[in-house]
């Protein structure tokens, strides 16, 4: 089984001993292997196990925090555990959205529908607040930085960008994962948290996590994370070290 590094170790030894602990997580890149079609992105084998044990310890609570949309993350991940799902990047932080953003993002289809659509292998994906477009799978790659490039100039200034791996997002709410976290942090009374994610847009929910907080970056990439794990097996060898510690 992959290993988990001694200094991340030392640390989880450390968080195993506070109460109320959060326990938080990402779920694309972290939790499943990043593949080309998102709704192909089915979990890491005992990734489901991990989080059931940790979500059983005494005082422990289990977050998913995504940037999809929350039904999508519970009907992808296929996950039923007693969690906090946190979707929309935050804008969902317990249930769905309200209509009106729903509206604003349709207008959002309508205006990259057509222009995604030139680009052989790009995908838009519509989500509840946002909607993503993702060059995975263009194999021409100079086409792919051009879509996104045209994206990114078409988004009006009151759109949120979330940039992220073969992806770039238009979110028509400033929700972050930092504020996301925060708020979660402040609701269980957590006297730590732990964070794992591996994109962009987890920068800001490391940001958010105060000294004495464990925060880490699944994979390469510059991060403000202090701690790292080489990929998704290892992250999951984190979560089993962390449930066998809290055991
Ligand atoms: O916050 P996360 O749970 O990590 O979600 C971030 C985005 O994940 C998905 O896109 C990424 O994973 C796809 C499946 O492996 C991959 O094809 C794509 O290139 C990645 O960017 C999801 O589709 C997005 O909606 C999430 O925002």
């Amino acid at each position: 089984m992959t290993g988990v590094p001694a200094d991340l170790d030392a640390a989880l030894a450390e968080l195993a001993g506070r109460r109320p602990l959060l326990v938080a997580s990402d779920y694309d890149g972290v939790l499943s292997r990043l593949v080309g079609d998102p709704s192909a992105a089915t979990p890491e084998p005992g990734a489901e196990a991990a989080l059931e044990r940790l979500a059983a310890a005494t005082g422990v609570t289990v977050a998913l925090v995504s940037g999809r949309g929350v039904r999508d993350l519970q009907e992808t991940s296929g996950f039923r555990g007693t969690y906090r799902w946190v979707g929309s990047h935050g804008a969902e932080l317990d249930g769905p959205l309200t209509g009106e953003l729903a509206d604003r993002r349709d207008a959002l289809v309508r205006l990259l529908q057509p222009v995604v659509a030139q680009v052989p292998g790009a995908r838009l994906e519509i989500k509840p607040a946002s909607v993503a477009v993702h060059v995975r799978e263009v194999a021409d790659r100079p086409a792919a930085a051009a879509l996104l490039a045209q994206a990114d100039a078409l988004a009006d200034p009151s759109l949120t960008k979330k940039p992220g791996k073969e992806v770039l997002e238009l979110a028509v709410t400033a929700a972050d994962k930092g504020a996301a976290l925060q708020r979660l942090r402040a609701e269980v009374g957590a006297a730590a948290a732990i964070y794992l994610g591996d994109d962009v847009t987890d920068e800001d929910a490391f940001r958010a996590l105060p000294p004495g907080d464990v925060a880490v970056k699944v994979g390469e990439g510059e991060t403000v994370a202090p701690y790292r794990v080489a990929d998704v097996p290892g992250a999951v060898a984190l979560l089993d070290r962390l449930a066998d510690l809290l055991a």
